[in-house]
């Protein structure tokens, strides 16, 4: 065990982690407007009318003007044709008022979400989704980072002070969280294994983990004996599920009271990685909004 152990349990506090964000965010985007005399600008597209969605959604356009931003949302019908959003997308590529775009998953089945990813510019994929950043990413070279790993590498930073030489497990691997995921932690120097669906043993490579981070979308799957005592624990998923007094709740992909008995540091859900997400979006479109209103500002 090589990290500074407290008392199992410790929850890490993702609401004030984005707040933190946000506000810092905040106080650039007004810099950058006394120097350039322009807002970062965001356009959210929507296809169709799943209520979940249309939540972040909105949550998301909420945040963008708290963080002094322009928002621009499109909802489209759920029968929109391919062809029609990539029209839209070309319009949001050429204005400059824009310099974030953010396309909602998943899309309805006439879409191919890769096509439609990709057709955003690259300067402005603030989810980092698209083939350019997705392969400057793996290549460790300045892009935009997804937004959701980021956020999980940013609680990670705030709770372990040095990664490097840490073996750090990942369960579940897509290109939106999982390996992007593995690629961050790897720039951040720990030694990486991905765990997925025909993965023999997930429990056994998970309890090597000193960082567990799970992103499976599979409620309740990590159990308190697949974690290393006093490993951290970041936990992406987040469903929701039924109580029993006729309401609903969310949950995430580890089981929380049984896991924080074994973690020293545990991240809730809800008030873990989601609202990581969002501050990060923001960070994000701020980013893209320097690379074409002050190149020299750069990407980190
Ligand atoms: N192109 C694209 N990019 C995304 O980043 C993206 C997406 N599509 N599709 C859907 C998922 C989901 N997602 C969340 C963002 C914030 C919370 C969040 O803030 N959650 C709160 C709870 C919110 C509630 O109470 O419903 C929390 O965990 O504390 C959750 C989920 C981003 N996604």
């Amino acid at each position: 065990m090589t990290q500074a152990r407290a008392e199992p349990g410790n929850l890490i506090d993702g609401k004030a982690i984005a707040r933190r964000l946000t506000d810092r965010v905040k106080i650039e985007v007004e810099a950058l407007r006394e120097k350039t005399g322009q807002l970062p600008g965001l356009a959210v597209v929507l296809v169709g009318n799943d209520p979940a969605s249309e939540v972040y959604v909105r949550n998301k356009a909420l945040q963008t003007h708290r963080a002094g931003m322009r928002s621009f949302m499109h909802m489209l019908p759920e029968t929109t044709p391919q062809d029609e959003l990539l029209g839209l997308i070309a319009r949001l590529n050429g204005d400059p008022q824009i310099h974030g775009i953010l396309v909602q998953l998943p899309l309805p089945k006439q879409i191919d979400p890769a096509v439609v990813t990709n057709a955003i510019v690259p300067h402005k994929d603030v989810d980092g989704l698209g083939e350019v950043n997705a392969g400057r990413l793996s290549l460790g070279i300045p892009g935009l980072v997804p937004c959701t790993p980021l956020g999980c590498l940013i609680l990670l930073r705030e709770t372990l002070p040095q990664m490097r030489g840490l073996h750090a497990v990942v369960i579940g691997a897509s290109n939106l969280v999982g390996k992007p995921m593995a690629q961050l932690l790897l720039r951040e120097g720990c030694t990486v294994s991905i765990a997925h669906i025909d993965t023999r043993d997930p429990a056994g490579l998970a309890r090597e983990g000193d960082i567990l981070v799970v992103a499976t979308g599979r409620s309740g799957l990590v159990r308190g004996d697949w974690i290393r005592p006093g490993a951290t624990v970041i936990d992406v998923g987040i469903t929701r599920v039924p109580t029993h007094d006729g309401k609903t709740k969310l949950v995430g992909d580890v089981v929380f009271e049984e896991a924080r008995q074994v973690a020293a540091h545990i991240t809730p859900v809800p008030g873990g990685v989601g609202p990581m997400t969002i501050a990060c979006l923001l960070h994000n479109t701020l980013q893209a909004a320097r690379l074409t209103l002050d190149p020299q500002g750069g990407l980190a």
